[in-house]
C-alpha cells in the first residue's frame, strides 16, 4: 500500500530566505509524483521536510506513514562492504536474493561498489531503498548522472516493481523525458520563494515510449510550462 501526503499552507524559510510560499497539496495513495523547479526553488527541502529532517516554518504536512526509502544522486554505499553486505545493513531479514533478482543484479552481490558501473551502483542504492518495503520511494535526482539508456532501464524497473508494490513515488529532476516516464501528475514550481506554479497530469498508459506521439506531445506542453514558470 501507498503513504498519503497532505499538505497545507506550507512555507519554508531559513532566515531571511524565503523557499516555498504557501504550497497545498495532496498525494494520493499509490501515486507518482514528479518536482519540477528551478535550482534553489526548495525541492530537497521539501523532501526533507517530508522526511522530518526539517520543521515547516508555518503550515502542516501530513503523511500516512513513516516507512520511507530513499535514493539520492550520488551512491552513498559503504565502500568497504559488498553488494550484499550493504543490504544486509539495512535490513538483515529482508528478501536480499529476491531484490537482486528484480534489479538485475543477482550476479554482483559479492562485488564492492567500486566494482561496479555508476548505473550499478544507483541499482544497488535503490535496492537498499526497496528492501525496508516503503510505502513512499524519495527519489531525490536519483538518476541525473546516468545517461538516458541507463536511467530508462532503472525507471523501467521501478515501473515494474511499483505495479507489484504500489507505494507512492515522490521524485525530483530536471529531465522532462524522465518526468514523463515516471510521473502520473507533474508539479511544476516558480524560482523561490517558489509556489505550485503548475500541476500537469501524465494521461500516458504504464507502458511509456520516448517517440509516442502522445509522449511527444506532452513533451512539448510540459516544454512550454517550464519556460513560462520559471521566470
Ligand atoms: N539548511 C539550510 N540553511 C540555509 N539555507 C538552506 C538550507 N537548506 C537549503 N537552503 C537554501 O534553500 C534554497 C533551496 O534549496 P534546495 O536545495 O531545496 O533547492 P533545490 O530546488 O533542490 O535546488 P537544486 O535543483 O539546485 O538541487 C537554496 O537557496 C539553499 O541554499
Amino acid at each position: 500500500m501507498g503513504a498519503r501526503l497532505e499538505v497545507r499552507s506550507l512555507c519554508k524559510s531559513f532566515g531571511s530566505l524565503s523557499v516555498l510560499n504557501n504550497w497545498n497539496l495532496n498525494i494520493r495513495e499509490s501515486e507518482r509524483i514528479v518536482l519540477l523547479g528551478p535550482s534553489g526553488s526548495g525541492k530537497t527541502t521539501f523532501l526533507r521536510l517530508i522526511a522530518g529532517l526539517e520543521k515547516p516554518s508555518s503550515g502542516e504536512i501530513k503523511l500516512s506513514s513513516q516507512r520511507l526509502g530513499f535514493v539520492f544522486q550520488e551512491p552513498r554505499l559503504i565502500p568497504w562492504r559488498t553488494v550484499e553486505d550493504n543490504l544486509l545493513f539495512v535490513n538483515e531479514k529482508g528478501d536480499i536474493s529476491g531484490i537482486l533478482e528484480k534489479l538485475r543484479l543477482s550476479g554482483f552481490a559479492g562485488f564492492f561498489p567500486a566494482q561496479l558501473s555508476g548505473g550499478m551502483q544507483q541499482r544497488v542504492n535503490l535496492a537498499r531503498a526497496l528492501l525496508v518495503e516503503p510505502e513512499l520511494l524519495i527519489l531525490d535526482e536519483a538518476f541525473s548522472s546516468l545517461d538516458l539508456p541507463v536511467k530508462t532501464s532503472i525507471m523501467k524497473d521501478i515501473n515494474l516493481h511499483w505495479q507489484e508494490k504500489h507505494f507512492t513515488i515522490i521524485a525530483v529532476t530536471h529531465d522532462l523525458k524522465e518526468a514523463l516516464f515516471l510521473a502520473d501528475r507533474i508539479i511544476i514550481l516558480s524560482p523561490a520563494p517558489s509556489v505550485i506554479a503548475r500541476e500537469l497530469p501524465v494521461t500516458l498508459g504504464k507502458v511509456r515510449s520516448f517517440s509516442s506521439p502522445e509522449f511527444l506531445h506532452l513533451e512539448g506542453q510540459l516544454l512550454d510550462i517550464v519556460c513560462s514558470a520559471d521566470r
